[in-house]
């Protein structure tokens, strides 16, 4: 039997670094048709700005196996819709996840196939469990980085097919200086 070796890493608990992690960076540009309002989106582009950065530490792609990741997702807006992580299922659609909130605010948008969607505020401390078969996005509400941890199985895989199409049910927005969790017109069961 071969063993591999545990692994004990320190989060910088400011910038959400994780020592010796791939990191991955998503511009604007990196989410074409996930926002609503499609001119603030264009305007935006010009300055075409970091949405998050992930760190990730992942094993390969077995059963059993745990990845883990933070994410940086920086505050802006498109329009009225706070930034967001682009959101997935599982390509292994049964495999569920935990993420825990580090620094900032925001919260998880979470969707079923059929629409049903859930919001789940975030803050420092917050554990969010995602169940088997719920897509997952991340957004955030502040005016500061919002920095959380992801845990899950190595073979989940991502699947942004369907939400890069249509979205979730939901918006999340500002009206009137409040958060709100809104119908999303683009969404078509
Ligand atoms: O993969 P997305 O939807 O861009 O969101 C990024 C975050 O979600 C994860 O894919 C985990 O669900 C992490 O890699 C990262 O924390
Ligand atoms: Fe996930």
């Amino acid at each position: 039997m071969e063993y591999k070796n545990p692994l004990g890493v320190d989060i910088d608990l400011e910038t959400g670094v994780i020592p010796g992690a791939k990191k991955l960076v998503r511009r604007l540009s990196d989410l074409k048709g996930y926002f609503v309002d499609e001119k603030a989106y264009e305007e935006l582009l010009k300055e075409n700005p970091v949405v998050y950065e992930v760190y990730a530490i992942e094993q390969e792609e077995k059963d059993g196996d745990l990845n883990f990741a933070t994410t940086v997702l920086y505050p802006g807006k498109v329009g009225r819709e706070f930034f967001f992580t682009k959101g997935h299922y599982h390509s292994k659609a049964d495999r569920a996840e935990i993420y825990y909130g580090i620094k900032g605010r925001g919260g998880m948008l979470l969707q079923t196939p059929e629409g049903k969607a859930e919001w789940i505020e975030m803050g420092p401390g917050t554990v969010v469990y995602v169940p088997p078969y719920w897509a997952h996005r991340t957004v955030n509400t502040g005016d500061e980085p919002f920095i959380f941890l992801a845990i899950y199985p190595a073979d989940a895989g991502h699947d942004y097919g369907s939400i890069a199409e249509k979205g979730f049910s939901k918006l999340v927005v500002e009206e009137n200086g409040e958060v709100r969790v809104v119908d999303s017109p683009k969404w078509k069961e």
